[in-house]
Protein backbone atom coordinates (compact mmCIF):
# COMPACT_ATOMS: atom_id res chain seq x y z
CA UNK A 1 0.00 0.00 0.00
CA UNK A 2 1.62 3.52 -0.94
CA UNK A 3 1.85 5.47 1.86
CA UNK A 4 0.75 8.69 0.54
CA UNK A 5 1.50 11.08 3.88
CA UNK A 6 5.04 11.20 3.14
CA UNK A 7 4.59 12.00 -0.86
CA UNK A 8 2.06 15.10 0.14
CA UNK A 9 2.53 17.87 -3.08
CA UNK A 10 2.76 20.73 -0.61
CA UNK A 11 5.36 19.93 1.19
CA UNK A 12 8.32 22.66 0.26
CA UNK A 13 12.14 23.51 0.86
CA UNK A 14 14.96 20.61 -0.14
CA UNK A 15 17.31 21.69 -2.78
CA UNK A 16 17.64 20.90 -6.64
CA UNK A 17 19.60 17.71 -7.62
CA UNK A 18 20.62 16.39 -10.70
CA UNK A 19 20.54 19.75 -12.88
CA UNK A 20 23.35 20.35 -14.76
CA UNK A 21 23.79 23.61 -15.93
CA UNK A 22 27.20 23.65 -17.72
CA UNK A 23 26.34 24.36 -21.43
CA UNK A 24 29.59 25.26 -22.58
CA UNK A 25 28.88 23.42 -26.12
CA UNK A 26 25.47 24.88 -26.29
CA UNK A 27 24.00 21.80 -26.93
CA UNK A 28 20.65 22.39 -23.92
CA UNK A 29 20.27 25.53 -25.60
CA UNK A 30 20.14 23.88 -28.91
CA UNK A 31 17.60 21.20 -27.27
CA UNK A 32 14.93 23.83 -26.00
CA UNK A 33 14.57 24.60 -29.30
CA UNK A 34 13.89 21.62 -30.94
CA UNK A 35 11.46 20.94 -27.78
CA UNK A 36 9.81 24.03 -28.51
CA UNK A 37 8.79 22.48 -32.39
CA UNK A 38 8.29 19.26 -30.58
CA UNK A 39 5.71 21.15 -28.52
CA UNK A 40 3.81 23.18 -31.40
CA UNK A 41 3.65 20.21 -33.95
CA UNK A 42 1.95 18.02 -31.79
CA UNK A 43 -1.94 19.24 -33.45
CA UNK A 44 0.07 21.20 -35.65
CA UNK A 45 -2.12 24.07 -37.17
CA UNK A 46 -0.18 26.56 -38.27
CA UNK A 47 -1.02 29.83 -40.48
CA UNK A 48 1.43 29.26 -43.15
CA UNK A 49 3.10 27.49 -45.88
CA UNK A 50 5.18 24.94 -43.98
CA UNK A 51 7.26 23.64 -47.10
CA UNK A 52 9.69 26.42 -46.67
CA UNK A 53 10.01 25.85 -43.03
CA UNK A 54 10.17 22.07 -43.64
CA UNK A 55 13.00 23.03 -45.92
CA UNK A 56 14.69 24.99 -43.63
CA UNK A 57 14.98 22.60 -40.72
CA UNK A 58 16.13 19.95 -43.10
CA UNK A 59 19.14 21.97 -43.91
CA UNK A 60 19.66 22.23 -40.05
CA UNK A 61 18.67 18.29 -39.55
CA UNK A 62 21.79 18.28 -42.19
CA UNK A 63 24.50 19.87 -40.77
CA UNK A 64 23.65 18.73 -37.19
CA UNK A 65 23.87 14.98 -38.86
CA UNK A 66 27.37 15.65 -40.63
CA UNK A 67 28.90 17.36 -37.77
CA UNK A 68 27.71 14.47 -35.09
CA UNK A 69 30.31 11.34 -33.97
CA UNK A 70 28.86 8.23 -34.12
CA UNK A 71 25.80 7.04 -31.92
CA UNK A 72 28.20 4.60 -30.61
CA UNK A 73 30.32 7.43 -29.61
CA UNK A 74 27.27 9.04 -28.26
CA UNK A 75 26.73 6.19 -26.11
CA UNK A 76 29.43 5.96 -24.80
CA UNK A 77 29.95 9.63 -23.42
CA UNK A 78 26.29 9.26 -21.62
CA UNK A 79 28.11 6.51 -19.70
CA UNK A 80 32.32 7.88 -19.42
CA UNK A 81 31.14 11.05 -18.35
CA UNK A 82 28.52 9.14 -15.17
CA UNK A 83 26.37 12.09 -17.36
CA UNK A 84 23.17 9.49 -17.51
CA UNK A 85 21.25 12.38 -16.03
CA UNK A 86 21.41 14.90 -18.39
CA UNK A 87 20.37 12.67 -21.47
CA UNK A 88 17.26 10.96 -19.22
CA UNK A 89 14.16 10.56 -20.76
CA UNK A 90 12.79 12.91 -18.00
CA UNK A 91 15.38 14.81 -16.32
CA UNK A 92 17.71 15.14 -19.05
CA UNK A 93 18.08 18.19 -20.38
CA UNK A 94 19.98 17.41 -23.47
CA UNK A 95 17.11 14.72 -24.31
CA UNK A 96 14.50 16.41 -26.21
CA UNK A 97 12.12 13.57 -24.89
CA UNK A 98 12.66 15.26 -21.74
CA UNK A 99 9.98 17.53 -20.54
CA UNK A 100 12.85 18.36 -18.62
CA UNK A 101 11.70 18.01 -15.03
CA UNK A 102 14.18 19.20 -12.04
CA UNK A 103 13.38 17.76 -8.84
CA UNK A 104 14.67 18.81 -5.16
CA UNK A 105 15.61 16.65 -2.52
CA UNK A 106 13.73 17.14 0.56
CA UNK A 107 15.31 16.61 4.01
CA UNK A 108 13.76 13.01 4.32
CA UNK A 109 14.95 12.14 0.53
CA UNK A 110 11.74 12.49 -0.88
CA UNK A 111 12.30 13.82 -4.41
CA UNK A 112 9.92 16.52 -5.83
CA UNK A 113 9.33 17.90 -8.65
CA UNK A 114 6.42 19.96 -10.55
CA UNK A 115 5.91 20.11 -14.38
CA UNK A 116 3.27 21.35 -16.79
CA UNK A 117 3.29 18.44 -19.56
CA UNK A 118 2.15 20.08 -22.87
CA UNK A 119 -0.10 18.19 -25.61
CA UNK A 120 2.49 16.05 -26.89
CA UNK A 121 2.60 14.03 -23.51
CA UNK A 122 -1.61 13.89 -23.77
CA UNK A 123 -3.77 10.19 -23.83
CA UNK A 124 -7.28 10.38 -23.33
CA UNK A 125 -8.70 13.85 -23.44
CA UNK A 126 -7.22 16.44 -21.55
CA UNK A 127 -5.31 13.76 -19.96
CA UNK A 128 -1.87 12.59 -19.87
CA UNK A 129 -0.70 9.16 -21.34
CA UNK A 130 -0.69 6.72 -19.13
CA UNK A 131 2.88 5.17 -20.37
CA UNK A 132 4.42 8.66 -19.20
CA UNK A 133 2.78 8.65 -15.90
CA UNK A 134 4.54 5.40 -15.60
CA UNK A 135 7.83 6.54 -17.13
CA UNK A 136 7.72 9.58 -14.44
CA UNK A 137 7.36 7.26 -11.47
CA UNK A 138 9.99 5.04 -12.60
CA UNK A 139 12.42 7.65 -13.10
CA UNK A 140 11.43 9.98 -9.77
CA UNK A 141 11.35 6.30 -7.66
CA UNK A 142 14.98 5.14 -9.61
CA UNK A 143 16.45 9.11 -8.46
CA UNK A 144 14.79 8.90 -5.01
CA UNK A 145 17.27 4.88 -4.88
CA UNK A 146 20.18 6.45 -6.38
CA UNK A 147 19.96 9.72 -3.90
CA UNK A 148 19.47 7.33 -1.09
CA UNK A 149 22.55 5.58 -1.89
CA UNK A 150 20.98 1.98 -2.94
CA UNK A 151 20.20 2.17 -7.08
CA UNK A 152 18.68 -0.67 -9.03
CA UNK A 153 16.72 -1.69 -11.72
CA UNK A 154 13.03 -2.05 -12.06
CA UNK A 155 11.88 -5.04 -12.19
CA UNK A 156 8.13 -4.44 -10.89
CA UNK A 157 6.34 -1.35 -11.37
CA UNK A 158 2.62 -1.06 -10.18
CA UNK A 159 0.87 2.11 -10.99
CA UNK A 160 -2.39 2.79 -9.53
CA UNK A 161 -4.20 5.84 -11.68
CA UNK A 162 -6.37 6.87 -9.61
CA UNK A 163 -7.80 10.16 -11.29
CA UNK A 164 -6.92 11.58 -14.71
CA UNK A 165 -3.40 13.40 -14.68
CA UNK A 166 -3.84 16.63 -16.78
CA UNK A 167 -1.57 17.76 -19.07
CA UNK A 168 -1.61 21.64 -19.63
CA UNK A 169 -1.85 22.08 -15.77
CA UNK A 170 1.34 21.80 -13.65
CA UNK A 171 1.37 18.28 -11.72
CA UNK A 172 3.66 17.51 -8.92
CA UNK A 173 5.60 14.14 -9.02
CA UNK A 174 6.64 12.91 -5.81
CA UNK A 175 8.85 9.70 -4.95
CA UNK A 176 11.26 7.81 -2.14
CA UNK A 177 12.58 4.74 -1.14
CA UNK A 178 10.82 2.87 1.71
CA UNK A 179 12.74 -0.40 2.04
CA UNK A 180 16.36 -1.75 1.22
CA UNK A 181 16.66 -5.88 1.41
CA UNK A 182 20.11 -6.83 0.10
CA UNK A 183 20.25 -6.49 -3.36
CA UNK A 184 15.96 -5.38 -3.54
CA UNK A 185 14.65 -1.81 -2.97
CA UNK A 186 11.39 -0.72 -2.95
CA UNK A 187 10.12 2.75 -3.35
CA UNK A 188 6.92 4.33 -3.90
CA UNK A 189 5.59 7.90 -5.29
CA UNK A 190 2.51 9.85 -5.76
CA UNK A 191 1.21 12.92 -8.36
CA UNK A 192 -0.57 15.30 -7.61
CA UNK A 193 -2.93 17.85 -10.15
CA UNK A 194 -3.11 20.43 -6.43
CA UNK A 195 -4.06 18.26 -4.18
CA UNK A 196 -5.79 16.02 -5.88
CA UNK A 197 -4.25 12.59 -6.23
CA UNK A 198 -3.55 11.44 -9.87
CA UNK A 199 -1.48 8.26 -9.14
CA UNK A 200 0.37 6.52 -7.14
CA UNK A 201 3.20 3.65 -7.95
CA UNK A 202 5.30 1.29 -5.64
CA UNK A 203 8.68 0.07 -7.61
CA UNK A 204 10.70 -2.85 -7.07
CA UNK A 205 14.36 -2.36 -7.78
CA UNK A 206 17.60 -5.03 -7.65
CA UNK A 207 21.06 -3.97 -8.13
CA UNK A 208 22.19 -6.10 -11.00
CA UNK A 209 25.14 -7.93 -10.66
CA UNK A 210 27.90 -8.33 -13.45
CA UNK A 211 26.45 -7.70 -16.64
CA UNK A 212 24.91 -4.35 -16.77
CA UNK A 213 28.51 -3.43 -14.94
CA UNK A 214 30.35 -4.98 -17.52
CA UNK A 215 28.08 -3.02 -20.01
CA UNK A 216 28.71 0.48 -18.31
CA UNK A 217 32.61 -0.62 -18.86
CA UNK A 218 32.23 -1.64 -22.00
CA UNK A 219 30.31 1.53 -23.36
CA UNK A 220 32.90 4.16 -21.23
CA UNK A 221 35.39 2.32 -23.08
CA UNK A 222 37.36 1.15 -20.09
C1 LIG B 1 19.43 1.51 -12.48
C2 LIG B 1 20.76 1.09 -12.09
C3 LIG B 1 21.48 0.35 -13.15
C4 LIG B 1 22.93 0.26 -12.77
C5 LIG B 1 23.80 0.37 -13.99
C6 LIG B 1 25.18 0.56 -13.61
C7 LIG B 1 25.68 1.78 -13.47
C8 LIG B 1 24.78 2.88 -13.74
C9 LIG B 1 25.14 4.19 -13.09
C10 LIG B 1 24.17 5.14 -12.92
C11 LIG B 1 22.78 4.71 -13.23
C12 LIG B 1 21.86 5.84 -13.45
C13 LIG B 1 20.67 5.62 -13.96
C14 LIG B 1 20.19 4.28 -14.41
C15 LIG B 1 19.57 4.39 -15.71
C16 LIG B 1 18.35 3.97 -16.01
C17 LIG B 1 17.51 3.14 -15.12
C18 LIG B 1 16.08 3.33 -15.51
C19 LIG B 1 15.28 2.20 -14.91
C20 LIG B 1 15.03 1.18 -15.97
O1 LIG B 1 14.49 1.48 -16.98
S1 LIG B 1 15.55 -0.40 -15.74
C21 LIG B 1 15.03 -1.21 -17.26
C22 LIG B 1 13.87 -2.15 -17.07
N1 LIG B 1 14.26 -3.26 -16.26
C23 LIG B 1 14.91 -4.32 -16.75
O2 LIG B 1 15.20 -4.42 -17.91
C24 LIG B 1 15.25 -5.37 -15.73
C25 LIG B 1 15.38 -6.74 -16.38
N2 LIG B 1 15.82 -7.66 -15.37
C26 LIG B 1 17.10 -7.98 -15.22
O3 LIG B 1 17.98 -7.60 -15.99
C27 LIG B 1 17.43 -8.85 -14.03
O4 LIG B 1 16.24 -9.32 -13.46
C28 LIG B 1 18.25 -8.13 -12.95
C29 LIG B 1 19.69 -7.85 -13.50
C30 LIG B 1 17.60 -6.82 -12.51
C31 LIG B 1 18.38 -9.04 -11.75
O5 LIG B 1 18.82 -10.29 -12.21
P1 LIG B 1 19.84 -11.13 -11.33
O6 LIG B 1 20.11 -12.42 -12.05
O7 LIG B 1 20.98 -10.33 -10.90
O8 LIG B 1 18.99 -11.41 -10.03
P2 LIG B 1 17.83 -12.46 -9.75
O9 LIG B 1 17.09 -12.88 -10.96
O10 LIG B 1 18.43 -13.54 -8.91
O11 LIG B 1 16.80 -11.62 -8.85
C32 LIG B 1 17.20 -11.09 -7.60
C33 LIG B 1 15.99 -11.17 -6.68
O12 LIG B 1 14.95 -10.35 -7.21
C34 LIG B 1 13.75 -11.09 -7.42
N3 LIG B 1 13.06 -10.62 -8.62
C35 LIG B 1 13.59 -10.44 -9.83
N4 LIG B 1 12.67 -10.00 -10.67
C36 LIG B 1 11.53 -9.86 -9.98
C37 LIG B 1 10.22 -9.43 -10.30
N5 LIG B 1 9.91 -9.02 -11.53
N6 LIG B 1 9.30 -9.40 -9.33
C38 LIG B 1 9.61 -9.81 -8.08
N7 LIG B 1 10.84 -10.24 -7.72
C39 LIG B 1 11.77 -10.28 -8.64
C40 LIG B 1 14.23 -12.51 -7.60
O13 LIG B 1 13.21 -13.44 -7.29
C41 LIG B 1 15.39 -12.57 -6.62
O14 LIG B 1 14.85 -12.72 -5.33
P3 LIG B 1 15.42 -13.83 -4.30
O15 LIG B 1 16.88 -13.51 -4.14
O16 LIG B 1 14.63 -13.62 -3.05
O17 LIG B 1 15.18 -15.13 -4.95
Amino acid sequence: MVETGPLDPSRGGGGRIDRVDDDEAGLFALVDQVRRIRALTTGGLFDTDLDPLTAQLREVADRLEAASASTERRQAVTWSTGDYVTNCPVVGRSNVLAPPIAFDILDDGTLRGEVTLGLEYQGPPACVHGGMVALLFDVVLGRANFHAGATGMTVYLDVDYRSPTPVLEPIVVTGRQVRVEGRKIWAQGAIHAGDRLCATAEGMFVEPGGLLLENRRRLAGG
